[in-house]
């Protein structure tokens, strides 16, 4: 049996990281999904909350053939203790699996093997892309599963990106 960990903002969740989710499946019996910055919500970067990002993966996720658990990781001041402090929130895995530069580095200098993948349509399928079709008005559903756009319609995301980038000094 084995069991993959697979990080990332998911702000939101979006139709790249379906495909990845299910190529790893090709690869893995388990996935632990890190809900990564999860202390984070309410800014144009990270709109979404833990709870309303986990809403949106286990909805996405509910018929891919893989057991999956997401669990919420809280960023840390210090780097270097990032991978103990995944490792202290997630179930045990073999392989993590990350596109991030630093996360890569940092399993890495852990001793864990980690995985990249292939980019997947990253013209459009993208966070910051949806994000900002969301401020503006654009086609955003069509870049993500649809129990997402279902999630962040009965959440008011929509509304909830548009105020907070008129007032958000973080804007993208
Ligand atoms: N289109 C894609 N195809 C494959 N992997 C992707 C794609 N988009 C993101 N990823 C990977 O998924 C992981 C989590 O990504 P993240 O949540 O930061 O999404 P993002 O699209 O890069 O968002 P943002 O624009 O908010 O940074 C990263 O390792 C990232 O490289
Ligand atoms: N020191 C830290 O808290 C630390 C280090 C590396 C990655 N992370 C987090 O891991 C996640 C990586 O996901 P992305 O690939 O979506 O950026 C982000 O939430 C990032 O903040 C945190």
């Amino acid at each position: 049996m084995t069991r993959g960990f697979y990080i990332g903002r998911f702000q939101p969740f979006h139709n790249g990281h379906q495909n990845m989710v299910e190529q790893i499946a090709d690869d893995v019996d388990e996935l632990v999904l890190g809900i990564g910055s999860a202390d984070n919500s309410h800014t144009v970067r990270n709109p979404f909350t833990a709870g309303e990002r986990i809403m949106m993966i286990t909805k996405s996720l509910v018929d891919t053939d893989l057991v999956t658990y997401a669990v919420p990781i809280e960023d840390l001041e210090r780097n270097s203790v990032w991978v103990s402090h995944v490792q202290s929130m997630s179930p045990d895995f073999d392989v993590a699996y990350s596109n991030n530069p630093l996360v890569i580095q940092l399993f890495r200098e852990a001793n864990i093997e980690i995985r990249q993948s292939p980019m997947f349509n990253r013209e459009v399928l993208e966070g910051s892309e949806v994000r900002q079709r969301m401020i503006h008005g654009g086609d955003w559903e069509s870049l993500v599963p649809e129990a997402v756009a279902e999630v962040v319609g009965e959440i008011g995301g929509v509304e909830r990106i548009q105020m907070v980038s008129d007032s958000d000094s973080n804007s993208e």
